[in-house]
């Protein structure tokens, strides 16, 4: 029989299955549970939507064999099965291609971590297995398939005999070593416990044959072996159940068993509705950030259920943009079953659902922001980029939703901070909310433009990520204060006699300023004497909408408009080199122009942007040393 091979990506991840050292082996079942699981609520479906289908709730259940003697376990269940090339294209590739890219070797080697990001399902077999058979029927198909595997080399696929629609999946199981006792996944006891702790929830009866013991008829003390099939798990939803008879580790299982990410979630929410719209959900805030969460791959979305049956996977219109890393569910008894992905999007229920939804989610990420700061933190440091995206998309029409759960980092506090809190302790003569923008806090720190600012004894927010300021832009002021750049040509602060000096300094040299302004040409819109340079020579200051970060960012991006801060080059009146600005425009206009040049060059270095003339300028540095 022919032998076919893996797709890449899949081989190597099965190498990394077979290889495994990770230490909760037991998830396999849970994960081949899960995915029958996934199969019966396909066929269920299709039961309830298609009149031609026969309906029978006791007929959809999953069924755990072990054999000790052969040492091998069996899952079956009566899904929807698989034809042939759903055998070949859903068990021979990894479904979300191209994940493995993201990750790096040393992060995969020990299989722990690949788990977590992928939910690698089916694969996991291969931990405890050396051998994997499934058998399976498609429902509306006659025939059925074995696809065999023994790992790495590849898989077989042959015709089989199957009565009824459904999948048997056999694991043969590895030979026991020193550190692993594979037997327990033929022990009765050991499965019972493993369904038990990981998939109780699941809706569907996971049936086994137990031996149990009882006392002879007719004997007091003589006792016999029988068996029984039994229902190990308990059934009922979790969403079903009430509140207060559920732990935190109730729902963590919940969060594992559903893929919704490695981590631990961070909080959850479990919501239950009985007003106009009815609905039950279970909500997730994870902790950490999910791999491909900043990439156009990551889809958001909730599952969503009609009276316990699963109709589609990630339900887009149940989450705003803002909030598209929260997983989780929605059950509700109002939605038609046959609803379609258009309708859905009209659907008035679901818009209510989703309006309820989001204010549960903004109520608690206030509440952990309140209760359980650190807890908070983390969170705003996965996630608080997409909040801020939310406050500028839309032409900032969520900017009410979101404003107080933003933070930025403070120069007085050196850690996060809300809007509310810095407003709350601005002093009475603090016109404005001030901001610096760089690449680092360590560079911010730096920036002679904060000087000023900071000697006011005024405290400055630091914005090091791209959508920043834009965001800011949006949301104009906070509590009726506007937001200032430090950069920005007015900063508001009272002048006090010294900064009066420095208007009629400017008045004084507006020659040489001019003769500087005409050698920079269109670079800078003005040379000016600076207020708010107290030690540092130099720096530029910008007039206007867009400052120096955000001209950056236009610039980097694919379809730039060319969009250009206006400068202004500003000079410390109190350093010396104003002195020898002064000389030059006095005695020798060349120094002068090499002085002019080498002083906006060193304030675009300052500033992160690059040289023009980078050769130029080392020229220029020769010049002066000589
Ligand atoms: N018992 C089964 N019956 C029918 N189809 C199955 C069964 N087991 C697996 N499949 C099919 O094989 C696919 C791959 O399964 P696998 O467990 O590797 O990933 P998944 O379930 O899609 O994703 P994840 O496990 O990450 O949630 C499934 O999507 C499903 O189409």
């Amino acid at each position: 029989m022919e032998k076919k091979q893996f797709q890449a990506e899949s081989k190597r991840l099965l190498d990394m299955m077979i290889h495994s050292i990770y230490s909760q082996k037991e998830i396999f079942l849970r994960e081949l549970i899960s995915n029958a699981s996934d199969a019966i609520d396909k066929i269920y479906y299709k039961a309830l939507t298609d009149e031609s289908l026969q309906f029978d709730k006791d007929s959809y259940y999953i069924k755990i064999v072990a054999d000790k003697d052969n040492r091998t376990l069996k899952i079956s269940d009566t899904g929807i099965g698989m034809t042939k090339e759903d055998l070949e294209h859903n068990l021979g590739t990894i479904a979300k291609s191209g994940s493995l890219a993201f990750k790096n070797e040393n992060e995969l080697k020990d299989g722990y971590d690949i788990i977590g990001q992928f939910g690698v399902g089916f694969y996991s077999s291969f931990m405890v297995a050396d051998v994997v058979t499934v058998i399976s029927k498609a429902l509306g198909s006659d025939e059925a398939y074995k696809w065999e595997s023994t790992g790495a080399d590849g898989y077989t696929i042959e015709s089989y005999e199957k009565d009824s629609v459904g999948t048997e999946i056999i694991l043969t199981l590895k030979e026991n070593t020193e550190d692993d006792n594979y037997d327990e996944y033929v022990d009765e006891y050991r499965l019972k416990s493993i369904i038990k702790k990981y998939s109780d929830f699941i809706r569907y009866p996971i049936k086994m044959d137990v031996t149990g013991r009882r006392l002879k008829e007719g004997s007091d003390n003589e006792f016999e072996e029988y068996r029984e099939e039994q229902t190990i798990n308990s059934m009922v939803p979790i969403w079903r159940k009430n509140k207060k008879e559920l732990t935190s580790e109730d729902y963590e299982k919940f969060y594992a068993e559903k893929h919704y990410g490695f981590d631990k979630p961070s909080k959850h929410i479990h919501i239950s509705v009985d007003g106009a719209v009815r609905y039950n959900a279970i909500l997730f805030i994870p902790e950490k950030i999910p791999f491909d969460y900043y990439t156009k791959e990551y889809e958001k979305g909730l599952e969503l259920y009609s009276n316990g049956v699963l109709i589609m996977n990630k339900c887009a219109d149940l989450l705003p943009d803002y909030f598209s890393f929260v997983k989780g569910m929605v059950d509700s008894e109002d939605l038609s079953l046959n609803i379609s992905r258009e309708m859905l999007q009209h659907d008035r229920q679901l818009k209510l659902i989703a309006k309820n939804i989001k204010s549960k989610i903004k109520n608690q990420l206030q509440s952990l922001l309140k209760e359980e700061r650190e807890k908070y933190e983390e969170f705003y440091n996965a996630f608080g980029r997409q909040l801020k995206f939310g406050v500028y998309s839309d032409f900032g029409s969520n900017k009410d939703v979101l404003q107080d759960l933003l933070m930025f980092y403070s120069s007085k506090e050196k850690k996060l901070v809300t809007l509310d809190e810095y407003v709350s302790r601005m002093p009475e003569d603090q016109k404005y909310i001030y901001y610096a923008s760089g690449e680092s806090y360590e560079r911010i720190e730096k920036l002679p433009q904060t000087e000023l600012v900071l000697e006011k004894g005024f405290e400055i927010l630091y914005f090091t990520d791209d959508i920043d300021e834009f965001a800011i832009k949006m949301l104009m002021a906070y509590k009726e204060k506007e937001f200032r750049s430090v950069s920005s040509g007015d900063l508001g602060i009272e002048e006090d006699e010294t900064e009066q000096n420095t208007d009629a300094q400017q008045d004084e040299y507006k020659d040489l300023f001019a003769y500087m302004k005409d050698m920079l040409a269109d670079k800078v819109k003005a040379v000016r004497i600076s207020k708010r340079l107290k030690t540092h020579p130099v720096c530029l200051s910008t007039e206007g909408e867009v400052t120096i970060e955000m001209e950056k960012i236009l610039k980097s991006m694919p379809n730039n408009q060319n969009v250009q801060a206006d400068k202004v080059l500003e000079i410390n009146p109190n350093h010396e080199v104003f002195q020898s600005l002064k000389d030059a425009f006095a005695n020798d206009k060349e120094k002068l122009a090499l002085y002019t040049s080498l002083l906006y060059n060193q304030a675009l270095l300052i500033e992160g942007l690059p040289i023009q003339d980078p050769v130029e300028f080392t020229n220029d540095i020769c010049k002066i040393m000589v």
